[in-house]
């Protein structure tokens, strides 16, 4: 059942508290309350899904962005920005982050995985041991209308699960030019893939979303809304917020924390719920790393009542640098139009509200390259930090207007707009506590380190010189299509000048991971640190708590992020059932 007041609640006592109905929690929500023996209250901060429509609408993706379900964070200035801060949006709702995202669906690739497993020494979180998860998760649907997909381009990878994932709808520019120039290109790099989801993540191919039917297709919608319909075992709590753990009195060989604190207003009633069981961190990589420093669980010299010294929590901090670039082009069958013409905006509107149908049915991004930096890169920096040879080091996305709030659209004019991306980032930074603030009302520290080192920002430029290169195919020139570089980045020809344009307008792709890294079992195997959870996500030092969400990545994924969390959390579901004896393991 659905509460919005804490004292509704019928009881203070579940098996499983899991805290934040987010892409990970609802996962979590809906596999755990499988088994009808077990209690599960699942805690969310922000409102739910059904609140707001817009939500449901594909190509309405970044107008969620700076509203009521957004948390809205900013960061602390980044120097490696000339001292912006980013705002960084992170869903504040049931779904959480897949509600609001942009539904881009990669896993990343078998080298990813593979490197997990290497990390923790757990094989079970290689690419061979994760497939079993991954087709619980997923199910391709044909796109409403699109007879430019052939049969050899739709990706074999989906399976049965309850997340809807198709191609585009529609055949938009520039998918031929980016298929035509990457199916003749002379550099191997600018190769053509069927399926990004394969195991090799390399290659310019389709976009597939987590979207079908013409609807967003999020973890509240696959997996929490028809749990809770049907299962009296399940009580989802929303507008409440979980402020911090509190440890049980009687010490045993570990703390305790059973406990979860919960109020609705900084000054409201702050109400003790209790699980028998465990508790379940979802609260993505800012929150649940908040939580725990607001528990005392953190590292000792930044904290002021410590309960048990870990000192990687809020550490690790990683997200993908981005920078958006605009091309004129020759033609009026281009996006921005539909951003800017409110009643062109009005009209698909009400063709979606009708049918389901129409562009906005899409996500804007048909179609999205991943690569690695050319070899000779390599010669001035010591090694790849890439995962493997099957993982890129970055990202063309084509189309993706309004991706970032900086370089918005221009006003005026038809452009081709890319999104370019280092997805293997050597950077890293932290969240941490407000001096002296003792709840989650107050928000952290953000720091992501953006273009820290001298490898991210040597490979941004590399990235645009790439995105040119790739864009000096014929088949951008074709019929006159590519007419050239708009605005500040056309006059940003030199290797200075793009390092001051990405400095001035660089932001993040809203990746952030690794706050609470998971590490090796054994120290004595250990490898770079102990990390804040082991293997199976079990808070170390500590009993009764579990972190399950984006901020156990020890190591950022070449990708985006929601189908790696989709996967943790499917494996999660599992190991737990397996630890309490349950059902449906
Ligand atoms: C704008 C945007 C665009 C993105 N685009 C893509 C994309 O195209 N493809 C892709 O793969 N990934 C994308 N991502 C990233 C992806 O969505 C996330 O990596 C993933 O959803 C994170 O899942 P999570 O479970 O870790 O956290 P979330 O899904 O964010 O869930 C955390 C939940 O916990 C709740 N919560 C937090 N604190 C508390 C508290 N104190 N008490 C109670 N509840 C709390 C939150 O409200 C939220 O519901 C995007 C993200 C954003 C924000």
């Amino acid at each position: 059942k659905l509460f919005t007041r804490p004292e509704d609640v019928p009881s203070r006592t579940y098996d499983f508290i899991i805290v934040g109905a987010g892409t990970a929690g609802s996962v979590l929500a809906s596999r755990l309350s499988e088994d009808p023996h077990k209690s599960v209250l699942v805690i969310e901060a922000g409102v739910s899904d059904s609140s707001v429509s817009t939500i449901q609408i594909p190509f309405l993706a970044s107008s969620l962005r700076q509203t009521s379900v957004d948390w809205n964070y900013t960061t602390v200035p980044q120097s490696g920005l000339n001292g912006r801060s980013l705002t960084v949006p992170r869903g504040f709702v049931t779904g959480g982050s897949s509600s609001i995202n942009s539904m881009a669906w990669t896993r990343g690739s078998s080298d990813l995985w593979n490197s997990y497993a290497k990390i923790t020494n757990d094989v079970g979180w290689s690419w061979d041991s994760i497939q079993s998860y991954w087709k619980k998760i997923s199910t391709l649907v044909p796109p409403t209308s699109n007879d430019a997909i052939t049969p050899d381009q739709i990706p074999l990878s989906n399976s049965n699960g309850p997340v809807l994932v198709n191609l585009p709808n529609y055949d938009i520019p520039p998918r031929q030019q980016v298929f035509d120039a990457a199916n003749t290109a002379q550099d191997p790099r600018f190769r053509f893939t069927r399926d990004v989801n394969s195991g090799d993540s390399l290659g310019f191919g389709y976009n597939q979303a987590s979207a079908g039917h013409g609807f967003r297709s999020s973890s509240a919608t696959a997996y929490l809304n028809p749990a809770l319909a049907t299962r009296s075992n399940l009580d989802l709590l929303i507008n409440t917020r979980v402020t911090r753990l509190v440890n049980d009195p009687v010490i045993q060989t570990k703390p305790v924390f059973k406990q979860v604190e919960l109020a609705q207003s900084p000054h409201g009633d702050h109400l003790l719920f209790k699980a028998t069981d465990e508790v379940i961190l979802s609260a993505g990589t800012f929150g649940s790393a908040q939580i725990l420093l607001l528990s005392g669980i953190g590292p000792k010299d930044e904290l002021e009542k410590v309960i048990v010294d870990s000192p990687d929590v809020g550490k690790n901090l990683k997200d993908h640098p981005v920078v958006q670039i605009y091309f004129t082009v020759n033609s009026t069958d281009t996006l921005d139009s539909i951003f800017r013409n409110s009643t062109l905006t009005a009209q698909l509107l009400a063709e979606w509200q009708q049918n389901k149908t129409g562009i906005l049915s899409d996500t804007p991004i048909n179609v999205f390259g991943l690569l690695q930096l050319p070899d000779t890169f390599f010669t001035s920096v010591d090694s790849n930090p890439a995962s493997g040879p099957k993982s890129p080091n970055l990202e063309m996305i084509f189309n993706a207007f309004s991706a970032t709030p900086t370089a918005p659209a221009p006003s005026a004019g038809n452009f081709l707009s890319v999104v370019i991306a280092l997805v293997s980032p050597t950077s890293a930074g932290s969240i941490k506590l407000v001096p002296n603030s003792t709840d989650t009302f107050t928000a952290p520290l953000i720091d992501f380190q953006v273009l820290a080192t001298d490898f991210d920002m040597s490979a941004m430029v590399q990235a645009i010189n790439d995105t040119e290169k790739f864009l000096s195919a014929p088949s951008w020139t074709r019929d006159g299509y590519l007419i050239g570089p708009f605005g500040e980045f056309a006059n940003a020809t030199t290797a200075d000048a793009r390092l001051q344009y990405i400095r001035n307008n660089a932001d993040t792709i809203h990746h952030p991971v690794g706050t609470l890294k998971m590490g090796r079992n054994s120290p004595a195997q250990r490898l770079g640190g102990e990390g804040v959870v082991d293997p199976r996500l079990n808070v170390r030092g500590i009993q009764g708590v579990r972190v399950v969400d984006a901020s156990i990545l020890p190591a950022i994924p070449e990708c985006h992020t929601q189908a790696v969390v989709y996967i943790v959390a499917e494996r999660a579901a599992d190991m737990i059932k397996q630890a309490f004896g349950m059902l449906g393991h």
